[in-house]
């Protein structure tokens, strides 16, 4: 038997809220029940339409998925023992047989809780149990409980997203006179407008309102400091030797895969990206990752992916609307393609991927670059544990390296690798809370593990 608190050789514990006071202990604390009660007022102020659509069967399933909502609500806040799922879809015995491994790390002398276990998976779990509340109420099992918030961030950066097509028709129209110096320029704004769209997720605000209403362009060089490591340097270079002479007598890299965040404003920011990778020339296809199901609040679904681009079409702005209908060509001739694997709603490391989903790490295999988008991925890059800040990127992933791969995270959780000696003390005592108010990010890269 292993000892409590024991975790594999080397290797720091994973952050959980045990540790009173923590980010951790708050987000559980405070965050996660307030994101449950918000759920579960949505769900009541549906009634009607549920009514409308399923009669009576509609106001049952309100009902039952409301009081199974509860019930996951007062576990949590009472720090009842993790349970296993009961809806038998594909995933279930996978989080099941996780359950166990949880239960095995921390010894039998506790039960797993949501307190005392890993946060990274009670929060995973959090939010597969919101799905299970649903799938058990069939009438309404699609029904995106956090498609409300999604949408309102969209419509509310219009502004900021009218400005970054108006730049990208203006980058585009051009793009064949760019010299080598310019498109670097244009392709490092645009991989920080990225990177600065990941500020606006709902999970960090509890579902409140955060979205982005001015221009990016203009901040970003007065955003510069807050970039705490910036390899993308390292990104281009990656892409630039990754270059083949492609179909169209061009030379490029082959694949560039991003698994997406959230949906949104920064959702467009990667589409952006994106567009600008395949009409520069610097990728010849974008393969999309995104959620199989509604996940941390704003995370993207293939519906909010389709959703979005459809939106972007049918503005009344001519760039805007000229770039949705590039973008739905670009899908429509396989340019670009969106995939959702069940692991990307699963509570792993990522270290873990190539033996529990060694389909997906193969997929990504064939990428030359590989952007991973947001705080969370970058908690399940890193294991989400506690290392000290100057750790290498490269030990954090643990051999995890499908390919080169790079982080683009505003902090939002009390992880960092890959800091100068002394760089988080000094933040630390500058501005406390630098892990986790979104203020500062990285652009953090690793070439492949061999
Ligand atoms: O959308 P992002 O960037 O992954 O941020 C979500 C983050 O918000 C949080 O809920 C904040 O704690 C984290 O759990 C998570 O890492
Ligand atoms: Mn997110």
């Amino acid at each position: 038997m292993m000892a409590a608190d024991q975790t594999v050789a080397g290797v720091p514990p994973s952050l959980s809220a045990k540790v009173v006071g923590s980010f951790a202990y708050l987000t559980v604390r405070d965050r996660l029940p307030t994101i449950l009660t918000k759920v579960i007022d949505t769900i009541h102020r549906n009634k009607n339409k549920f009514f409308e659509e399923y009669g009576e069967d509609g106001i049952q399933a309100e009902k039952q998925t409301i009081s199974l909502l509860s019930k996951l609500r007062n576990e949590l806040q009472t720090d009842k023992p993790v349970l296993a799922l009961t809806d038998g879809l594909p995933d279930t015995e996978s989080w099941n047989q996780y359950l166990n491994r949880q239960q095995r790390l921390q010894g039998d002398q506790e039960s797993v809780s949501w307190f005392k276990s890993a946060w990274l998976y009670v929060e995973c779990y959090m939010y597969r149990r919101i799905q299970e509340a649903l799938l058990l109420n069939p009438p309404i099992s699609d029904y995106d409980v956090f498609n409300e918030g999604k949408t309102q961030s969209f419509f509310e950066s219009q502004q900021a997203v009218m400005a970054l097509c108006t730049y990208l028709e203006g980058v585009n129209k051009n793009i064949d006179e760019l010299s080598k110096n310019q498109l670097f320029e244009h392709f490092n704004k645009l991989l920080q407008v990225s990177l600065w769209g990941n500020k606006c997720d709902l999970s960090i605000s509890a579902g409140q309102e955060n979205s982005q209403k001015t221009s990016p362009l203009d901040s970003l060089s007065s955003l510069q400091p807050f970039i705490l490591v910036d390899d993308s340097n390292m990104v281009w270079s990656t892409l630039i030797s990754a270059q083949k002479p492609g179909e169209s007598g061009k030379t490029t890299a082959d694949r560039v895969d991003i698994v997406l965040d959230n949906a949104g404003f920064e959702l467009i920011t990667d589409l952006i990206f994106a567009d600008f990778l395949v009409s520069s020339g610097l990728a010849r296809q974008i393969h999309f990752h995104g959620k199989s199901f509604p996940w941390f609040v704003s995370d993207v679904t293939a519906n909010d992916f389709q959703w979005t681009i459809r939106q972007t079409m049918a503005t009344n702005h001519k760039w805007m609307s000229k770039s949705g209908f590039q973008w739905q060509t670009y899908l429509k001739e396989g340019v670009w393609c969106y995939h959702d694997h069940p692991f990307w709603t699963q509570p792993h490391e990522f270290c873990d991927m190539a033996a529990d989903a060694p389909d997906l790490y193969a997929t990504l295999q064939g990428a030359d670059l590989v952007l991973f988008k947001g705080d969370l991925n970058y908690r399940k890059l890193t294991g989400d544990r506690e290392w000290d800040h100057t750790v290498a990127f490269h030990t954090a992933l643990r051999g995890f390296g499908p390919a080169p791969l790079c982080s683009l995270r505003t902090l939002k959780a009390n992880v960092q690798v890959g800091l100068q000696l002394g760089q988080g003390e000094k933040l630390t005592s500058q501005d406390p809370s630098w892990m986790t108010s979104g203020k500062y990010a990285v652009i953090q890269f690793n070439s492949k593990s061999e």
